[in-house]
């Protein structure tokens, strides 16, 4: 017998993002190839004609577990008893912006949104916030959601660091000359931003310490940092746009190990801090996560080093300014 459809709403569905995203949805690439969708798209009054477009496209590819789709511009239709949410749809920096630039502009959608969530999605509905700044984003819309009803806790109120966590595997992959598929324990701390603190002291490939293949701090701090931190701005250089397909993956792979398991191994997510780390709690922060039975965990008693404790410090440091800017919204 087939399973019940989930109900998956995305945001911006009508984006350069929501292109690269939905049609892997709708073939099973996310929730399951045995797992039947429904797809509940969130976009402007002014994109709904493109969004019909891009419905046309879904209708054409057949898809045996597309079990529907609608299209809206109203998010207490498109989160009504949603299992799952993408919250992708705000506005895309553009060359010589920071993401918090676009804090102000994108902060109001997540306080709207996050209040729709609350009101209307499943209790067990799971959020990754992809709209930039991702992890204040996701502070409002998880705080603006309690306020309004507080039917999905606020642990299930994520934003995407997995793009990080991918582009620093492919950095290490290129250094040591290794697949990617060698490596598992890799994380990056923090904010979605250049302060992010990707992480390879753990990291192992073939189970060989990661750390002592590449065996080069100044490596380390002036280019590997720089480049997986920098490497939003230096897509949007090269294509004149922000990175789509590659946060689409990235987002797939996010909610496909939170609801399927990542098989013991971390994978990075941005989630309410708890208290670990000295993170403050509710901050979103980027921590080393496993997934297991559609729940993430916080890997815990991971030493933070002298060398860590800056970069750590620093990204925290950013955070807490972003939360402070969007306290009078919330
Ligand atoms: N967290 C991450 O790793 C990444 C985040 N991003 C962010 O994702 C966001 C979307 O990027 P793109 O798809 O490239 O942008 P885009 O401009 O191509 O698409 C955004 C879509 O969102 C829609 N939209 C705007 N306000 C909305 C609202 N209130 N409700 C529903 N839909 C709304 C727009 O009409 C548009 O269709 C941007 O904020 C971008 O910075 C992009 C790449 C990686
Ligand atoms: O850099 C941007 O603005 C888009 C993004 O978040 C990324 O590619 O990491």
């Amino acid at each position: 017998m087939s399973k019940t459809p989930l109900r998956v709403a995305v945001t911006g569905a009508a984006g350069q993002i929501g292109y690269a995203l939905l049609f892997r949805i709708a073939s099973g690439e996310m929730l399951g190839k045995d797992q039947p969708v429904i797809l509940q798209l969130l976009d402007l009054p002014q994109a709904q004609k493109a969004l019909t477009g891009v419905m046309m496209e879904l209708d054409d590819c057949a898809f045996p577990l597309l079990a529907g789709m609608i299209a809206t511009d109203d998010p207490n239709v498109a989160f009504k008893d949603a299992d799952f949410a993408l919250l992708v749809g705000a506005r895309p920096r553009g060359p010589g912006m920071e993401r918090k630039d676009l804090l102000t502009e994108n902060a109001k959608i997540f306080t709207v949104q996050g209040a729709a969530i609350g009101q209307n999605a499943s209790p067990n509905c799971k959020i990754l916030v992809v709209g930039n700044p991702c992890n204040t984003n996701a502070y409002i819309a998880m705080k603006t959601a309690a306020k309004a009803g507080g039917r999905v806790p606020a642990k299930n109120f994520t934003a995407m660091l997995r793009l990080d966590h991918n582009r620093a595997l492919s950095q290490l992959s290129a250094k040591i000359g290794r697949p990617v598929s060698s490596f598992k324990t890799m994380t990056v701390w923090g904010n979605h931003s250049p302060t992010m603190y990707a992480d390879y002291r753990f990291a192992t490939s073939n189970g060989d310490s990661v750390a002592k293949l590449v065996n080069d701090q100044e490596w380390n701090a002036k280019t590997f940092l720089p480049t997986v931190g920098k490497r939003g701005a230096a897509i949007i250089e090269a294509r004149g746009l922000s990175s789509a397909a590659s946060a689409a993956n990235a987002a797939i792979d996010h909610m496909r190990d939170w609801h399927l398991g990542s098989n013991g191994d971390w994978v990075t997510m941005g989630v309410p801090s708890d208290g670990s780390y000295g993170i403050p709690e509710g901050l979103v922060f980027g921590f080393p996560c496993i997934c297991e039975n559609g729940e993430y965990t916080i890997v815990k008693g991971l030493e933070i080093d002298e060398f860590s404790k800056p970069y750590v410090a620093k990204t925290l440091a950013e955070l807490e300014e972003e939360r402070a800017g969007v306290a009078d919204l919330l």
